[in-house]
C-alpha cells in the first residue's frame, strides 16, 4: 500500500504549535512516529514535552497545524472512542487514582475507564490481564496492597501495568523513572526494556530528561529544546555530544556503554 497507509501511522504531527499567553510551548513541530517503533522524547525542564505528550494522548488540540493519532484526524474523531486505544502513565494521571484502591483494583479499573469504581464485577479474564502484567511488573507479591501506601517505584510500575491494561495500540509514559533511586531505576529500566523489545507490545513513546533512562529496545530519539524539534531520529544517529550539549545549553559528553547511555557534563575551565 503507498502514502495513504503511511497515513495511518501510529502518530503524525504536521506543523504543529501549541500558544499560551502569546508564547509557543511547542513551535512548528513534523513528527511521525510508525508501528513498532520506541520513542524517547528528550529535553531540559519546560521545554515542551508533556505538551508532546498531551497531544498524542488526544487531550490536548494544538492551537494550529495537524494531528492524526492512530489514523484518525484530532478534531474530525470523537476522543471518547480514541483514548481507550491510548495508554498513558503520568504522575498527574497516578493523583488523579485512588489512593484506598488496591494494586490489583487499581489496574482493573482502566479496563473500564478513569471514572469507574472497583465495587463493580469484573470478569475473570480481565483479572487474569491485570495479574499478568503486574507479574510482568513485578507487583505479584502486592496486589492488595493500597495504592496510597506504595513506594514511588511501586507505583510507577502498578501505572505501567495499568496503561497496558485496555491493549493500547500506543502507550505513553511521562517521566517513568522520575523519583526513583537507582535500584529501582534500574530495575524499572530493565523491564521497560522487556517491552520495548517484545514485538506485540504497542508503539512507545517516553518522556524522560536523562540519557540513562533510556531502555534497550527504545529506537528513536526526539530531541526538543524551548519547544523547538532539534533533531528526531534514530537513537544512534540522535544521540552525540554534540546534539545533547545544544539541547541542555552545556557541553556534554555522551557516551554508549553496551546497550545504555551515560552523560556528563565538562568540568569547569
Ligand atoms: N497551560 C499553560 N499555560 C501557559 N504555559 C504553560 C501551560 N502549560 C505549560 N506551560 C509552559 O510550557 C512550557 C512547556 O511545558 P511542558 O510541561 O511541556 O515542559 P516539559 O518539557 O515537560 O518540562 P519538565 O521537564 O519540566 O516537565 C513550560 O515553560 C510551562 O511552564
Amino acid at each position: 500500500m503507498g502514502e495513504t497507509a503511511r497515513m495511518s501511522d501510529v502518530l503524525e504531527l504536521v506543523d504543529v504549535s501549541v500558544v499560551r499567553d502569546g508564547r509557543a510551548l511547542v513551535n512548528d513541530v513534523s513528527w511521525s512516529v510508525a508501528e513498532g517503533e520506541r520513542w524517547v522524547i528528550l529535553g531540559p525542564n519546560g521545554a515542551g514535552k508533556t505538551t508532546l505528550l498531551n497531544i498524542a494522548s488526544s487531550y490536548l488540540f494544538p492551537t494550529t497545524g495537524r494531528v492524526q493519532i492512530l489514523g484518525e484526524k484530532l478534531g474530525g474523531v470523537d476522543v471518547f472512542e480514541l483514548r481507550p486505544r491510548i495508554g498513558m502513565a503520568s504522575s498527574a494521571l497516578a493523583g488523579k487514582l485512588s489512593q484506598r484502591a488496591t494494586v490489583l483494583q487499581t489496574v482493573l479499573t482502566a479496563a473500564y475507564g478513569m471514572t469507574a469504581g472497583w465495587q463493580e464485577s469484573y470478569e475473570d479474564v480481565d483479572e487474569r490481564r491485570a495479574r499478568a502484567f503486574l507479574d510482568r511488573l513485578g507487583m505479584s507479591e502486592m496486589l492488595d496492597r493500597r495504592f496510597g501506601t506504595l513506594s514511588e517505584g511501586e507505583r510507577k510500575r502498578t501505572q505501567v501495568a495499568r496503561a497496558l491494561m485496555t491493549d493500547p495500540e500506543l502507550l505513553l509514559l511521562d517521566e517513568p523513572a522520575a523519583g526513583l533511586d537507582l535500584g529501582g531505576r534500574e530495575d524499572l529500566v530493565r523491564r521497560l526494556g522487556r517491552l520495548a523489545r517484545d514485538p506485540y507490545a504497542p508503539a512507545m513513546i517516553m518522556v524522560t530528561h536523562h540519557v540513562e533512562e533510556i531502555a534497550p529496545g527504545f529506537t528513536h530519539v526526539l530531541l526538543i529544546r524551548q519547544g523547538k524539534v532539534l533533531d528526531a531520529g534514530p537513537v544512534d544517529s540522535v544521540l552525540t555530544s554534540a546534539a545533547l550539549s545544544h539541547c541542555f545549553g552545556l557541553p556534554l559528553i555522551v557516551e554508549r556503554q553496551g546497550d545504555r547511555f551515560t552523560a556528563h557534563g565538562l568540568p569547569l575551565a
